[in-house]
């Protein structure tokens, strides 16, 4: 087999199939490799006249078919199946060549890989991919980790088949190891969070207002045309207004209300909680997916037929539509919230693992090609290449005057979820975490009272400095310094 191929891909499911596919449609020569030949076999009979591909039936022919330095990504299963790739890949490799892994990766998972494979003398890229199956055909938005000479190599490819937001590709070097990877987990948390709060929009709505899901969807078609703009309120809108052609009800009343997950949003906050960084929102958008996948305990919880408001309110009209257009607004607020906390976990991150990520750009190449993306990302990367936003994106002027304008309807959402009998678990946290950011005063210091009450925690004094222990069990409670 002669080394023609620039770049390769292993793993031909739904991913790697669309990207191989979008290589070859922006000319590279690209080796392809699936563990069952099938998938090869199918890619080329359908596909193969898109470009140029180089099917091959083991590993040591793919890996032949590459010039050098050779590039291969993967696209496996995330976890053991990747591990196993990425060492038969290494053993056939030379010093000089790149491994991509573009699958789900756990970062820590990244970093532990990239210096494993770096001790062999080649280079492993940790490359998160977002966009679905559509998104890798026709553009996804990537972020690469690695080393500064793989980006080298690896530049001209990705930007061929990234999506272009404003005519930027959408792919930019993170930074170093478990940096892609890493970026691409606290995306997919935000978009954890972003659809919860569509999806509490559509509750308050569907059982609040009693609206039909069709109606819904043509207020998501209108808010699409705001602020809000962005592709999941696009597909929300779709969603909604699809009909079940098997029964003619609307689709979301058939479909079960059993949110799955594959672990990124459960990282996102296990790896917050390390970094002591609070991602409230996206906490409660995990939560909630987990509460609405236990069927038995929701069963039960139905059989108890529990007191309480069951969702349903009458409203005057005017007061309907002032109340869908104040969840709009608790929506936006509630999602710079989600931002916010994202980008702020990114920002920990890069301290504590010694990355150099440049935020402008990792809200830049969010406009296009993920599922996240929408038009107030331009935002976003304005008031961090403005330094507005190095604290908190809430502190950008732009930012800060949305949600103060939005605060009251925030707030008459919540109140008024609480009063129907609606959960609102990514509204109500992400207000009270904007609360809790406003507080002069917390109720913190009630809490050190009661630490050092019970396990002599101590705390610190707000007129003098030091450290200090009340003697609770001794007669008079002197205070000592320590
Ligand atoms: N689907 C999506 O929207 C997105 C997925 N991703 C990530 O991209 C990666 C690929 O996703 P997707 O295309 O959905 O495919 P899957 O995650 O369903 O994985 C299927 C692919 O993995 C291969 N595979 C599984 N086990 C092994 C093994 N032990 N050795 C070798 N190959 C193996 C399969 O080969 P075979 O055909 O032989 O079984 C097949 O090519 C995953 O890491 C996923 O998390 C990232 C962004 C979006
Ligand atoms: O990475 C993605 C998009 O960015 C994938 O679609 C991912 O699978 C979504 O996560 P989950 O399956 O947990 O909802």
């Amino acid at each position: 087999m002669s080394a023609e191929a620039n770049v390769g891909v292993v793993g031909l499911a739904a991913m790697g199939a669309s990207l191989s596919r979008n290589l070859a449609r922006h000319g590279n020569k690209v080796a392809v490799f699936n563990r069952h030949y099938s998938r090869t076999e199918k890619l080329i009979a359908e596909h193969g006249d898109e470009g140029q591909f180089f099917p091959a039936k083991t590993l040591k022919e793919f890996v032949d078919s590459l010039s050098k330095p050779r590039t291969a990504i993967i696209m496996v299963k995330a976890g053991a199946p990747t591990d196993e790739m990425i060492n038969d890949l290494a053993d056939l490799m030379e010093p000089g060549d790149i491994i991509v892994d573009a699958g789900n990766s756990y970062f820590k998972d990244t970093i532990k890989r990239e210096k494993a494979i770096r001790a062999r003398g080649l280079h492993f890229v940790g490359c998160g991919v977002s966009g679905g199956e559509e998104g890798a055909l026709l553009g996804p938005s990537m972020m690469p980790g690695g080393t500064e000479e793989s980006w080298k190599t690896l530049k001209p490819i990705l930007e061929s088949i990234s999506a272009k937001a404003e005519g930027e590709p959408c792919v930019t070097h993170i930074g170093s190891d478990g940096a892609g990877h890493f970026v691409k987990m606290v995306h997919n948390g935000i978009e954890y969070s972003d659809m919860q709060l569509i999806a509490e929009s559509y509750d308050l709505m569907r059982r609040g207002l009693g609206m039909e899901p069709g109606e819904i969807g043509d207020v998501f078609e209108e808010w699409n045309k705001t602020e809000l703009d962005s592709y999941l309120i696009e597909i929300t809108s779709e969603v909604l207004h699809e009909v079940d052609k098997k029964t003619g009800k609307p689709l979301v009343d058939v479909i079960v209300d059993h949110a799955g997950m594959k672990g990124t949003g459960t990282w996102t906050v296990q790896t917050a909680l390390e970094l002591a960084v609070p991602v409230t929102g996206i906490g409660e958008a995990v939560f909630a997916r987990g509460l609405s996948s236990q069927g038995e305990l929701r069963e039960e919880a139905q059989r108890q037929n529990f007191e309480g408001p069951t969702g349903s309110v009458e409203m005057p009209l005017e007061e309907r539509q002032a109340f869908v257009n104040d969840i709009r607004e608790a929506l936006y607020a509630s999602k710079i919230v989600a931002y916010a906390q994202g980008f702020n976990e990114i920002t920990a991150a890069a301290k504590e693992y010694d990355w150099n990520i440049d935020l402008a750009a990792v809200a830049r190449i969010w406009r296009g090609g993920c599922i996240i993306r929408a038009k107030f990302l331009n935002r976003i990367s304005d008031a961090f290449e403005a330094g507005d936003a190095n604290v908190s994106l809430l502190f950008a002027p732009y930012f800060k005057d949305a949600i103060e304008t939005a605060e009251r309807s925030w707030r008459r959402v919540v109140a008024r979820a609480v009063t129907f009998g609606i959960p609102v678990p990514v509204f109500s946290s992400s207000l009270a975490y904007f609360d809790g950011l406003r507080s002069k005063r917390l109720p913190a210091a009630l809490i050190q009272g009661q630490r050092d009450f019970f396990g002599a925690h101590t705390y610190q004094r707000v007129d003098e400095p030091g450290t200090f222990h009340t003697l609770w069990a001794e007669p008079g409670r002197k205070e000592i310094t320590l």
